[in-house]
Formats: structure tokens, sequence, C-alpha cells
């Protein structure tokens, strides 16, 4: 089967096209093709499919097989892709997914789609509340934007051994589905840095959805303004939190970076 490697931000997937056939056992491809030494090397498999409610649908698998409700970045690239791909003629799509139907707006020149706009849909916050993780009190912030993030604040976010918090934030028994964790500093009101340990994939570069979550919960929570560049290892992310309909619109980059075929 022909396959699609693509990233936002460096948060790279890879992509198969369903609308015609599905290749059995999902999960287990994720595992297999997001291997970087024995499969293609990713954070995970997003496929896309037709549907009865929108555009299309689209289910993605974090590296370890888990399949998340939503992603961020990865719809970026599903835009990208079914518009590159001729699967769409219109730069105004509906995507469905398991946090519910999300519009995106691509930005192309010359035919090809550099950067897509997506409506998020509305934040769903919880109280702020202490955990204790490797013998420290963290204060967070839950937030779900479709799946489970919570928000916690720091000073030197790049020191931080993320390979060895990340995993406890991740199965910490207060959050019996697990949970992305965002470590974030403030820059400034309009600007965010975060890195992420994700469900299911681990640090990665970059994720929508976090930056979301980021940008909602230091708006609540008086460090930054309702519109903020989100800075992650593998670029910037401009996150708006609309005062009129509560929606977050993500703005940010989609890029193709290999085709190939798997046996
Ligand atoms: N990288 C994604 C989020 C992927 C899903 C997440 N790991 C989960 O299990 O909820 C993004 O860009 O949003």
């Amino acid at each position: 089967m022909r396959f699609t490697k693509m990233q936002g931000l460096g948060n790279d997937y890879v992509y198969l096209d369903c609308t015609k056939e599905t290749p059995g056992n999902l999960p287990g491809l994720a595992v297999r093709l997001s291997d970087r030494h024995f499969g293609v090397g990713s954070d995970g498999l997003i496929c896309i499919f037709p549907s009865r409610r929108a555009d299309f649908r689209m289910r993605m698998f974090n590296a370890d097989g888990s399949e998340g409700e939503m992603c961020g970045n990865g719809i970026r690239c599903v835009g990208k892709y079914v518009y590159e791909k001729g699967l769409a003629n219109r730069t105004e799509l509906t995507v469905e997914t398991l946090a519910g139907v999300k519009r995106l707006t691509l930005h192309a020149r010359d035919g090809a789609v550099e950067t897509v706009t997506v409506d998020m849909g509305e934040p769903a916050p919880a109280p702020p509340r202490t955990l204790t993780v490797r013998g420290r009190e963290w204060e967070v912030i839950p937030i779900s934007v479709g799946n489970p993030h919570i928000v916690t604040y720091l000073t030197g976010v790049d020191g931080l051994e993320l390979a060895a918090l990340g995993p406890e934030f991740e199965r910490h028994p207060a959050f019996p589905e697990r949970t992305n964790t965002e470590f974030v500093e403030v820059v400034s009101p309009d600007r965010l840095k975060m890195r992420v340990w994700e469900r299911g994939s681990g640090e990665t570069l970059a994720c929508g959805t976090g930056a979301c979550a980021v940008l909602c919960a230091s708006a609540l929570s008086g460090r930054s303004g309702r519109a903020a560049t989100v800075q992650l290892r593998g670029g910037d992310l401009d996150i708006r939190w609309d005062i009129a309909d509560n929606h977050i619109y993500m703005t940010g980059p989609a890029v193709t970076v290999f085709e190939g075929q798997f046996n």
C-alpha cells in the first residue's frame, strides 16, 4: 500500500488514503510504521476515510497504537493531502474526527497548500489542581480540546528532563485515560514557549491540540491575551481564542516529506 510521510512543525505522521481500501489492524500498523529503526519512522499513523457528516474523516493512531480523538498538526496535513491529491477541489473543507467535525481553511499558492487554519472548536477547561510527580508539587490546568491535556508552568523549560518526567504525568493515577502534558514558559503575553509529552508517542517536536490548550490555560490564568504565538521545538503556531464564538483557531504549516510503499 502506498503512503505519504508528512509533518507539521516536525510532528510527523504516516498518511494513508483509505477512501477506497483500508488495511486491517490499524493500531498494529501504526506501531510497525512508526518505528524509527525498523519502520518508516513517525509519531504515528493518520488514515483518511470518506465521511457521511463531513468532506472527509480522519483517524489518528499514536506510535504505541492507541487512538487519539484529534490531532492538530495532523489535520492540517490532511487538508494539504486531500487538496494536492485532487480528492478535494475547495480550500474550505470539513473533516470528521472523534472530537467532532472541524472546519479547515487552506492557504494555497500555485496549487500547493502552505499553511492551514483550523477551527478547533470550544475548549473545555477544568479547575487547576496539584499533582505530586517525582517528589515535586506541580500545579496543572486540565483542558480538553477534544483530547485530554494538562498544562503546567515553569522557567527553564529547555533544561527539563522530559524523558524521566513525561511518562509519570502521562500515567498519573488522576488520569485513567492517560494525558498529554504541556510544560510552558511564558516569554511574554503574546509568546508562549512549550515542550510537550504526548500520550502514546512521548516527546514530540510539536502538538497542535497542545498549543491550543496552552493558549486557553494561559488566557484563563491571566498569563497571556486571547491570541499568541506558541513556540514549539519544531517551530511556531499562531493560536487565537475568539471571544464571539468561543472557538480556538490554529494556523500553521503542513509539509510533505516523501512518499513510498509498504508490503
Ligand atoms: N500531535 C497531536 C496530538 C496527537 C494525539 C495525542 N497524542 C493524544 O493521544 O491525544 C496534535 O498535533 O494535536
